[in-house]
Order: C-alpha cells, then sequence, then structure tokens
C-alpha cells in the first residue's frame, strides 16, 4: 500500500472508533454542544508541560507523557471533524493530506502554541501544527496509530468501570492506568487483528478489582 493509503486507511479507522467512543459517553454527542476546541488547548497546556517550558527552573523532557497527550489529542481533533458536517471519506482526505505535510518550523513550543491557538481562535483542530508536533516528538502516523488505539481501548475500558460515577481506580497497584496501558501495548501485536479486543482482556486481568 502507498503511505498516503495507508494513512486514510488508519485515519478512517481512527474516525470511527472515534464516534464509538463518544457515543460510548453519550449517545447524542453530536447535538450536546461539547467543547472540543477547549478540551485541545486545555491538554495543550499540559502537555507544554511535560514538555517543559520555564526558565528559571531545571526541566527534562519526558517524551512518552508529551506523546500521551498528542494522542488524548487527536481524540478531541478527530471529534471536532467528525462534527464539521463533512462525509467522512472527506474528513479522511483532508486528514490524510494535513497529518502527511509538515512545515520548517522546529521549535515544539511554538508548534504547539499554533495548535492552542487554531483551536482558542477558531475552534479548530490545526492538523498542520498537529503533523509538526508529532513530527518534533519523533511520532509518525503510524505511531500515533499503534497508541491511539491503545488509548481508545483504555477509555472505553474507563466508561465501563465507572469513570463517569468516580468509581474507577486510577492507581492499579502502584502504577498509573496510562502507564499500565503503555507496558501492555508494547508487549501485545499492534497489528493483529483483534489487537484490540486482546489489550482490553489484558487491560482487564491487571485492573485492581
Ligand atoms: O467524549 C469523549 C470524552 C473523552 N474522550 C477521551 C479523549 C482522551 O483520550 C481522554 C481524556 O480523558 P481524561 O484523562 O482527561 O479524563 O478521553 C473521548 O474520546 N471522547
Amino acid at each position: 500500500m502507498s503511505d498516503l493509503l495507508t494513512a486514510n486507511n488508519q485515519i478512517s479507522q481512527m474516525l470511527s472508533m472515534q464516534d464509538a467512543m463518544n457515543s460510548r459517553v453519550s449517545e447524542t454527542w453530536r447535538d450536546n454542544g461539547y467543547e472540543w476546541y477547549r478540551a485541545i488547548w486545555v491538554e495543550c497546556a499540559e502537555m507544554l508541560d511535560h514538555h517543559g517550558w520555564k526558565w528559571w527552573k531545571h526541566q527534562e523532557i519526558d517524551v512518552a507523557q508529551v506523546q500521551l497527550e498528542l494522542v488524548d489529542i487527536f481524540h478531541f481533533g478527530l471529534s471536532l471533524r467528525l462534527m464539521t458536517g463533512a462525509s467522512v471519506a472527506n474528513i479522511t482526505e483532508k486528514l490524510a493530506n494535513e497529518l502527511t505535510q509538515t512545515t520548517d518550523e522546529s521549535d515544539f513550543k511554538l508548534a504547539l502554541e499554533q495548535l492552542a491557538s487554531s483551536a482558542v481562535t477558531d475552534k479548530a483542530f490545526n492538523a498542520n501544527a498537529f503533523a509538526d508536533c508529532m513530527h518534533l516528538m519523533s511520532m509518525d502516523l503510524d505511531e500515533l496509530f499503534r497508541q491511539y488505539v491503545g488509548k481508545n481501548t483504555l477509555n472505553f475500558f474507563r466508561q465501563d468501570h465507572g469513570y463517569k460515577d468516580g468509581s474507577y481506580i486510577k492507581i492499579w497497584h502502584g502504577e498509573e492506568d496510562n502507564e499500565v496501558l503503555a507496558r501492555l501495548v508494547k508487549q501485545l501485536d499492534a497489528s493483529a487483528s483483534d489487537f484490540q479486543q486482546q489489550l482490553y482482556n489484558a487491560l482487564e486481568q491487571a485492573y485492581p478489582n
């Protein structure tokens, strides 16, 4: 498959998983007026903290956490695009083009501010700025896809285990659920057709009951 065909395929799968996840949170998610753009800029601020920006303090970049925030932002970005009213085929094609093009921006913090700025000013998901952020964090589309499928599965797992009513356990035997997820994703074969199911079962095994 060509790169663009693979990209199209992965993006359309992620759009469909995003629709399913949002429907899991609320069947009427499209009519609820959720502020997806706000979720994006708040996650951008969290991402900047994991990257480090304080000139008065020693800080080290936490690439794994930055990448995880990118994956969260992508969930919200896909949701925003799904709300545009365009067909899934058009959304997919546009995103595939935007995500495979980077600018010559070399400063991650500035790329991130472009992403946040579009969210605040235009209430939009700036996929070009997102592509720059990915590129500067050594993340390609395959890696985004792998981590997205992982996080989407954890998001479902959270909803199935009381995330909304507050009974969900976030620390599993001393480890945060996101850390357990990262470990399990590495152990499993992400290209297997039943990867999601395997991952869900592994999460179930690891969850402290
Ligand atoms: O309707 C929703 C609500 C949340 N999320 C996902 C996106 C992020 O991956 C994750 C963030 O959850 P917190 O860790 O911020 O609770 O939830 C969705 O995909 N759809």
